[in-house]
């Protein structure tokens, strides 16, 4: 028989995740938002295969359900699941950016029907809603779970052969352990990122050319800092403990770095660069297993209308999927550099092979 999986929360995440499951065969695949011309597009697009604007119809005919709402949502929704008069088993996951809140929450429920899985997928994007939604999102990703004491490994498998059209790797993780090592390679990195263009804007005041000035580097850097101030509220203010002491260890740092700089201490600015470099260019990741990036090629292109596009074409012709596009330099009549990411080597070697027939310098960065 078929199992009825329910989204609650069609944004990017749980967007995504409904275009990477929806084929499965044996699913009733079901939707819901608060968000009604979310749910209007994730109808037209044929996202689910029926659409709820109430939670508590939906959930009632659900045997897996995936919340997908910012945090502190995910955790009133816990709240309210507790409180339903649930005649069927259900496996309850979710997609937060922060696990310990809502594993706390979720342990509050006194329902023998429900298992919960803490779920994260650790891909995302700056971009957020239905329309920012991509198929492919998670290929490669980590898949974070982390289950408590409400599911069996039985659930963990159902849960895990569920996601597996995602093509992410499943990593289990303790709440704690997990929401310690996202605030260090996720949730600061972002709070650095805003910080550092709120510098920039404070600094045009007197300085008006300065965002002329904004080549590569700042924009590399602060890429992040154009995502979604409310989710990531959210995830700041869940994981404040955490946020708290990095904000400290960076503080002392930023001190030690002020008194080299000061006192001019030129090697141990190299070796602190140095060092940097090597912890950096260690973490790709194809190699390690670190942290899943993004398949890129660096296209040189000239400064001519429809440059751009004509890349695009190109690939798009030979059906290949680009996961995302950056300038990473282009000024006035100069050759720039396209930065195109793919989600697997294959579309990155094919799309190679071809721009190369079409005469285009293109490098990528073993
Ligand atoms: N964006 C990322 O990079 C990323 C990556 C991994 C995990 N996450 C986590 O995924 C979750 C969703 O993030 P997103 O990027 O998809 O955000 P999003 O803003 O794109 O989507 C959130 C969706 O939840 C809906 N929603 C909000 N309040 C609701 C409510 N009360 N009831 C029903 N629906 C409601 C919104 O209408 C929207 O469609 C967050 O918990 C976030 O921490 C995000
Ligand atoms: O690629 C991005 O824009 C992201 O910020 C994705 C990102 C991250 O890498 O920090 C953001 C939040 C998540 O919970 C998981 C992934």
């Amino acid at each position: 028989m078929k199992k009825t999986v329910l989204i609650a929360g069609l944004g990017l995440i749980g967007g995504s995740l409904a275009l990477s499951i929806r084929e499965t065969e044996d699913i009733h695949l079901i939707g819901f938002d608060s968000n009604y011309s979310t749910l209007e597009y994730a109808k037209m697009n044929k996202m689910v295969d029926e659409v709820y604007s109430d939670f508590k119809e939906a959930i009632l005919q659900s045997d897996i359900c995936i919340l997908a709402a910012p945090v502190s949502v995910t955790i009133e929704m816990i709240h309210q699941l507790s409180k339903l008069p649930l005649t069927k088993p259900i496996i309850i996951t979710d997609v937060g950016s922060v696990k310990g809140p809502i594993i706390d929450a979720a342990n509050q429920i006194n329902s023998e029907m429900i298992s919960f899985i803490g779920g994260h997928p650790m891909a995302g994007s700056h971009k957020k809603g239905i329309q920012a939604a991509k198929k492919n999102l998670f290929e490669n990703a980590i898949y974070v779970l982390s289950p408590t004491t409400s599911s069996s490994n039985k659930d963990l498998e159902q849960l895990q052969a569920l996601l597996t059209p995602t093509k992410s790797k499943f990593l289990i993780l303790e709440p704690e352990e997990h929401d310690e090592m996202t605030s260090v390679i996720s949730h600061f990195p972002h709070l650095i990122a805003s910080s550092l263009v709120h510098q920039a804007r404070s600094w045009q005041k007197t300085h008006p050319y300065i965002p002329k000035l904004a080549a590569g580097g700042f924009r590399d850097i602060t890429r992040i800092a154009s995502s979604n101030p409310l989710m990531w509220r959210d995830i700041f203010f869940q994981n404040r403990p955490k946020m708290s002491r990095l904000l400290g260890d960076w503080i002392e740092e930023m001190i030690h770095l002020k008194t080299l700089i000061d006192t001019g201490e030129k090697s141990q600015i190299q070796e602190y660069l140095e060092q940097a470099r090597e912890y950096r260019d260690g973490l790709d990741s194809r190699k390690q297993g670190a942290i899943p990036s993004y398949y890129d090629i660096y296209v040189d292109i000239f400064d001519q209308p429809g440059a751009i596009l004509k890349v695009i074409e190109l690939l798009s012709s030979h059906d290949i999927s680009i996961n995302n596009i950056e300038i990473l330099e282009l000024r006035e009549g100069i050759t720039g550099v396209l930065r195109l990411s793919f989600q697997n080597k294959n579309d990155q070697e094919f799309s190679q092979a071809i721009l190369k027939k079409n005469h285009y310098d293109t490098v990528i960065e073993e």
